[in-house]
């Protein structure tokens, strides 16, 4: 079931559930009928079998197939249809068997040990391990051995056996998500573990657990049709594995016989297999928007075609963002627009302030005119331009990564909201430096050696050499934010994103930094964007405000108009908190021109 997404976008969203989309699969789609098949005939054997498992005709051995024994007899004279229907009973079951105990065993101990660690953790890997260390057909020829041939307890003892595979599985993806920043969110809201684990981890390990399920229970099919295969089953039960040892010791009298079971555990198996895929496939898709169809003939516009050409009298702007909207699609087909109708534009020089409450859609608009919003952002309208040129034309709905490739780095630069991550530690943070600028200026190491350790002055980094040798770790969190505005101001942009550039620092930390930003505006006569939701760093920075709110611009203008009178009421909540009620009525800057305060 499809559904139009909002205009200006050429993507359909695919209304799906993880079933519909394995469904939709086509070796999905497969899967399940050859289950359902296979597990609705095993289960109604009493009613579809034509004899009873063991009811032989012995005057009738080794029969071929056709007249009253569909698929022959055995060489006991039993009819091998009915054989196959009730072996599937047993063979399934016991698959099941040994699924749930692997289940139960490795799941909540996965869960535990990966949740809490500590001594758990290690008791229960080192019991993992040890289980692991064990040769499987040994411990299971064994276990025949000293309680006899039941295909009950060997596949219990065989899900024993493959438990450390769920344990290990699920520890590690628990470990994964354990400090994710919204597991942490649940704790501080006074959510118990147990809810925590059930809401937030489950849904984390459910996919894993259900694809190694389809796989574990192949196996169990195998391993069960292997014992009997090999004489270890219990005879006075039909399965699949003891029917494929009967037709392996006739397969010179009616090879048949051996082809009937091989065909079930086949097919089962790839079922499960073909299934376990389908699962993993459906659940990566999530959210999946497919191309619109077009009409045939129409032909999908290319990429590097020639772009339209941006509204004439607009040329001249550095950066101009006219209706954009940003969306996410939704499970239910849905969108969720989180930026909506979003105008504003800056020039050459100027600073330009995006200023909201967390959540506003600051960060989404900086990152579309970046070219780095998620693979499921979708642009649901529209456009932006850099220099007379558009980034994201009117109809596109991604941002071109080809067009902003070629901006990014180069003319457009970007200074994020955490230093620390931004920075890789394991360089040092010269060859992080010296590296874009070898490859966008097309400069020589030892001349951007020279230029990193230059700007790093510039920057008031006071031992630049020392620093050049770093590592992120040794410097601290307002030294590594001067250390990417160095970066983003090493090959020559016209225009800086700086998304919260100073939310990270402490309080005179950020006031530096602040300064910092200011003076090489000016020195340089690059455009930029701040984004921020402190009214402080407006004041303090910028020459024009966006306010946005919910994903909207509920106010744009001078900055002085705004901190002056500001008329939207959301404007004035956000001033006043900042002032505490005082009235702003200056610019907090210095004026470079007066040089005085004003
Ligand atoms: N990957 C995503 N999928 C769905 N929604 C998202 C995604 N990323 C962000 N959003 C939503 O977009 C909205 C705007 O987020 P954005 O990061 O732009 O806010 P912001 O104003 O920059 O806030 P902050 O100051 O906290 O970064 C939020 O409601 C957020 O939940």
């Amino acid at each position: 079931m499809t559904e139009p997404t909002p205009a200006g976008q050429s993507g359909v969203v695919v209304r799906s559930t993880v079933f519909g989309r394995i469904v939709r699969n086509p070796l999905g789609l497969t899967a399940i009928v050859a289950l359902v098949i296979i597990g609705a005939a095993a289960a109604f054997a009493q009613v579809l079998a034509p004899y009873d498992q063991n009811f032989s005709d012995i005057t009738n051995t080794l029969a071929a197939p056709g007249g009253e024994y569909i698929l022959g007899t055995d060489s006991g004279g039993r009819d091998v249809l009915s054989r196959l229907l009730y072996g599937g009973q047993l063979t399934l079951a016991s698959a099941l068997l040994c699924a749930s105990v692997a289940i139960l065993i490795g799941l909540p101990t996965g869960l535990i040990a990966g949740y809490y660690g500590g001594w758990f953790d290690s008791t229960a890997s080192w019991f993992a391990n040890m289980i692991l260390s064990l040769p499987g057909i040994m411990v299971l020829l064994s276990v025949r051995a000293a309680l006899g041939p039941s295909v009950w307890l060997a596949m219990i003892v065989f899900g024993i056996l493959l438990s450390p595979g769920y344990f290990r599985l699920t520890r590690t993806v628990v470990q994964s998500v354990r400090n994710e920043l919204y597991v942490d969110a649940a704790r501080v809201s006074g959510l118990s573990d147990l809810r925590i684990i059930a809401r937030h981890i489950m849904s984390v390990v459910r996919a894993p657990i259900i694809i190694q399920t389809s796989i574990v229970a192949g196996v169990a099919i195998a391993i069960q049709s292997g014992l009997d295969f090999l004489g270890l089953g219990d005879p006075a039960q039909a399965t699949w594995g003891i029917m494929l040892s009967d037709g392996f010791r006739n397969v010179y009298l009616n090879p048949l016989l051996l082809v009937w079971p091989t065909l079930a555990i086949m097919l089962t198996i790839a079922s499960l297999v073909l299934l376990g895929n389908a699962v993993r496939d459906a659940l990566e898709d999530g959210q999946k928007i497919t191309a619109k169809r077009r009409p045939a003939g129409e032909k999908k516009p290319s990429r590097s075609a020639a772009l339209p050409a941006v509204e004439a009298g607009t040329e001249q702007h550095l950066l101009k963002v006219s209706h954009l909207a940003v969306g996410y699609p939704q499970a239910d087909g849905s969108i969720k627009t989180v930026v909506d109708d979003v105008s504003f534009h800056i020039d050459r020089g100027e600073v330009l302030s995006i200023v909201g409450e967390s959540g506003s859609g600051k960060s989404q608009t900086a990152f579309s005119i970046l070219g780095l919003l998620p693979d499921t952002a979708r642009i649901v309208g529209g456009s932006i331009q850099f220099d007379g040129t558009y980034t994201v034309a009117p109809g596109d709905d991604t941002v071109s990564a080809e067009r902003l490739g070629a901006l990014r780095g180069r003319r457009i630069s970007y200074i994020p909201q955490e230093p620390m991550s931004n920075l890789d530690p394991a360089f040092t943070i010269g060859s992080q430096l010296v590296r874009p600028m070898t490859v966008v200026l097309g400069i020589s190491k030892a001349e951007a050696r020279a230029r990193a350790l230059e700007l790093l002055a510039k920057v008031g980094i006071p031992n630049p050499q020392r620093t050049f040798d770093a590592y992120p770790h040794e410097v601290s969190g307002g030294m590594a934010q001067r250390v990417l505005i160095a970066g983003a101001i090493s090959c020559e942009p016209d225009l800086v994103i700086a998304d919260e550039p100073t939310t990270a620092l402490d309080v005179t930390v950020q006031a530096e930094v602040l300064d910092l930003l200011r003076t090489m505006q000016r020195q340089l006569g690059v455009g930029v964007i701040i984004v921020t939701h402190n009214f402080g760093v407006v004041a303090d920075l910028a020459d024009r405000v966006v306010v946005m709110q919910s994903g909207r611009v509920v106010e744009e203008g001078e900055v002085l108009d705004i901190l002056r009178h500001p008329k939207h009421p959301y404007t004035q909540t956000l001033l006043a908190s900042m002032l505490e009620d005082k009235q702003p009525m200056t610019k907090l800057t210095v004026d470079a021109a007066a040089g005085g305060t004003a």
